[in-house]
């Protein structure tokens, strides 16, 4: 069985489901197969807002009110039918979700209800291809991730229980895939109790990787809106090249240091069980894309990757003491405290400097925290380059006429903090 995981880009809009239907009637077959698939376009995004005003008691009605109406205006444009049971299952949710926003348990927290609340995101767009591909004869069962992938408590970061969603997902899903296709939710977890978690931001490529490893699928695919995983981002690069083959190994470093093509923690649940992951485009899903998997090859392309808004910290002892383990231990625990992941780090005699994505609220409790013990820095507003398998040519093309802050390099990797 093989697994297809849909992002946002791939359910922006009616044309954009309609493409995804031709993919799996051409590519999947109607078995065997089992559809991941994100929120809509933006959609986590404009649920995040939603749920910032509600939460801090500010008008969400106009703001949720957007939500509604570009989840209706696919729905009427895929569906002209409009006595197919979709259209009352778009209310039903968007009416659960209302009520859930007037009656928050604020005793319970932001990140919880947060979870409780963009989850929306995902059932709304499963919801609308699950009934789309049903119209299209591609007869398939919606299934609630949640009820599978198991979780702790660690909200909008949950933990995953391999063991026990393993065994749920055995235990019910490959009888279905026999006789049809599932889709199911990107992103979304489950705890014991049955409340939502989340993955982390852009998850879903997370979870295709746990219902991969759970089914012991023959292959992951994750549709996107380029050609492959390439050297880098054509967002900012204009000549770009696309790796054909490319190892597990080069590729997690490069999600690591913040290719966004893949969340970072899709590639270990793979690599263990050899699962390949194809990258495809759903724009011209024919084309060969990047196959990843355990391979060795001779060298490849330098790739770029830039991480936008960062934040470079630097503690320095009060007493021109050194910067010794123990102020590390001390620092490091605030850091892993406050979930503020190092991208990169650096110390001298009597400093230490991290460089973090910027989150201000982190970063204030940061200094509220180590203000007693350390002298603390920080510069804002930084951008965050590392370049793989450089050579001199890469190297100084990409410095050149840039304030580097801090530098570091390898054999194989060359980083380097720099303005914005
Ligand atoms: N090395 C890379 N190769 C290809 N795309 C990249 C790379 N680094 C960043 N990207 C960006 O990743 C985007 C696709 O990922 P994403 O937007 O998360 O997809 P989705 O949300 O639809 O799953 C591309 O549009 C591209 O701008
Ligand atoms: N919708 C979630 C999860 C996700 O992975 O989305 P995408 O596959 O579009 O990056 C988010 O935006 O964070």
């Amino acid at each position: 069985m093989k697994i297809y995981k849909f992002g946002g880009a791939s359910v922006k809009n009616a044309d954009a489901f309609r493409n995804l239907a031709q993919i799996v009637q051409t590519y999947g077959g109607n078995k065997q197969l089992l559809i991941v698939v994100s929120a809509m376009g933006k959609t986590t995004n404009a649920l995040e807002l939603v749920f910032d005003l509600a939460y801090t008691y500010k008008d969400y009605s106009e703001a949720l009110q957007q939500s509604r109406a570009y989840h209706q205006e696919v729905v009427q444009a895929l569906f002209p039918n409009t006595g197919n049971p979709v259209y009352e299952e778009l209310e039903h949710l968007f009416s659960k979700l209302n009520y859930s926003l007037q009656n928050l348990n604020r005793q319970v927290g932001y990140d919880q209800l947060y979870d409780q609340t963009v989850s929306y995101g995902e059932l709304l767009a499963s919801t609308i291809l699950h009934h789309f591909l049903q119209e299209q004869g591609l007869t398939n069962t919606w299934v609630d991730s949640r009820k599978y992938i198991q979780t702790d408590t660690t909200w909008r970061e949950a933990k995953i229980d391999w063991d026990w969603s393993e065994r749920l997902i055995k235990r019910d899903l490959p009888t279905i895939l026999d006789e049809q296709l599932i889709v199911t939710q990107g992103f979304l977890g489950g705890t014991n109790n049955g409340l939502t978690t989340t993955l982390g931001r852009e998850g879903s490529d997370f979870s295709g990787a746990i219902f991969a490893y759970c089914l012991q699928a023959e292959a992951m695919y994750i549709w996107k809106d380029v050609e492959g995983l390439l050297n880098a981002d054509p967002k900012y690069f204009t000549d770009t090249v696309r790796y054909a083959e490319i190892s597990y190994q080069e590729t997690v470093e490069m999600a690591y240091y913040g290719a966004s093509v893949i969340h970072p923690k899709t590639i270990k649940p793979l690599a263990n069980r050899l699962i390949p992951l194809y990258v495809k485009s759903f724009l011209h899903p024919s084309g060969e894309g990047t196959k990843i998997c355990d391979c060795r090859y001779q060298k490849l392309a330098p790739a770029y990757i830039i991480k936008e808004n960062q934040c470079l910290i630097s503690f320095s002892v009060k007493d021109f003491t050194f910067i010794s383990e123990k102020n590390l231990g001390t620092i490091f625990n605030a850091l892993s405290e406050l979930r503020l992941k190092i991208n990169l780090m650096q110390n001298s005699a009597i400093s230490f400097s991290v460089c973090t994505d910027w989150n201000e609220n982190r970063l204030q409790k940061l200094l509220q925290t180590l203000q007693d013990q350390f002298v603390i820095h920080y510069n804002t507003g930084l951008v965050l380059y590392t370049i793989k398998n450089y050579d001199s040519e890469s190297l100084n093309k990409t410095i050149a006429g840039k304030e580097i802050l801090l530098e570091q390099r390898t054999r194989t990797t060359f980083q380097f903090v720099c303005k914005q």
